[in-house]
């Protein structure tokens, strides 16, 4: 296991960003679309286009310097030990299951009945041992992403950067994936690049937030979305946000109080919405709101409302409520 020190600038895409990942960690990497997340997995791996002008920075991964460019050190791709689990699996369609785990071990110059032997471990261990002698096209989306994960395993990689891995696959493959990943992530140095908090939140020890090239907020997971330090972090823990006096206001949606008239001083901020929808979660419901005047005004705000409290209010599509959030409840950043 090796820990992961980064400083990689790439100027052409606008990413600048520094990172330190401890031996055995997962840090998961989160953004919006276009924040540089994909190229600071390719740029780990050493697949960027133009790679060796494009990319800028260090790069350590354990005692080993994979990039200097200040001293042209630029360790490459196949010599990195730095595997790459993408979006989709891109397997070799004319090689079986077996036979796609085991070419990276082939390529490392092992003998070939020692590679399919270790590769069919590593198809044991991802749970995927019965699709061995499948080729890609006998395979499920998730089945071949289960045997993808296998193939980045099996060449023992320091580093293991998963690119959205479950992003292709439906509901009960990801849950299946997720499952694996959560054991096998354990104790493997791993970038997880993902849009999804509960990916973060089950897979990854450590979140890093990047926002237009840079990380703006990094920290171990739970504690980044529980109190999430700048407003970045805030929006990707689903918090609603509002903006007063060039200030942004966020608060949970389980810390709205809703009510048909004016909230009294209980409340620090309130807001007059209008309804948007009331959707059914269990005991509870997430009264959707758009703000109907005021500093919230045209802003989707949500709260989330006790079944016996929503049934007693007028929630049709369009009535106007209120919805109030003491001050314990309000982050302001
Ligand atoms: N092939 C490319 N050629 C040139 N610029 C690119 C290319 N791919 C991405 N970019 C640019 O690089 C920047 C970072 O994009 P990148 O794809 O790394 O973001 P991302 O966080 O992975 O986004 P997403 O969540 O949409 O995958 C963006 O400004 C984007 O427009």
């Amino acid at each position: 296991m090796s820990a992961l020190d980064l400083e990689l600038r790439v100027p052409s895409r606008r990413l600048d960003a520094s990172l330190r990942l401890d031996a055995g960690q997962t840090l998961a990497l989160m953004g919006p679309n276009g924040a540089g997340k994909s190229t600071l997995a390719a740029a780990l791996t050493g697949t960027l286009p133009g790679q060796r002008h494009a990319v800028q920075g260090r790069l350590t991964l354990g005692d080993r310097v994979l990039l200097d460019s200040v001293r042209g050190v630029r360790v490459p791709t196949h010599r990195r030990g730095v595997g790459l689990m993408a979006q989709t699996p891109l397997l070799f369609p004319h090689l079986d299951a077996v036979g796609n785990v085991a070419f990276g071990r082939r390529g490392l110059g092992e003998r070939r009945t020692t590679a399919r032997r270790a590769a069919r471990r590593w198809l044991d261990r991802v749970g995927a041992g019965e699709f061995a002698q499948a080729r890609p096209w006998q395979l499920s989306g998730g089945q071949a992403q289960t045997v993808a994960l296998a193939r980045a395993l099996a060449a023992e990689p320091e580093l293991l950067v998963l690119d959205e891995p479950l992003n292709a696959l439906d509901v009960t493959a990801a849950s299946r994936m997720r499952a694996v990943l959560r054991e096998l992530l354990a104790d493997q140095t791993a970038i997880l690049v993902t849009h999804e908090i509960l990916d973060a939140l089950t897979l990854a020890d450590r979140t890093a937030i990047l926002h237009d090239g840079r990380v703006v907020a990094a920290g171990p997971t739970r504690e980044l979305f529980t109190r999430p330090p700048n407003v970045f972090a805030a929006r990707l823990a689903g918090l609603n946000l509002v903006q007063r006096d060039g200030e942004s206001l966020a608060f949970r949606a389980a810390d709205v109080v809703v009510s048909a008239g004016e909230p009294d001083a209980t409340a620090a901020v309130r807001f007059p919405v209008r309804v948007l929808s009331l959707e059914p979660r269990g005991e509870h419901a997430l009264l959707r709101g758009a703000g109907a005047e005021g500093i919230a005004a045209g802003v989707e705000l949500h709260a989330e409302v006790d079944v016996q409290l929503a049934s007693g209010l007028d929630t049709a599509p369009g009535a106007p409520l209120w919805f109030g959030v003491p001050a314990a409840g309000l982050r302001e950043y």
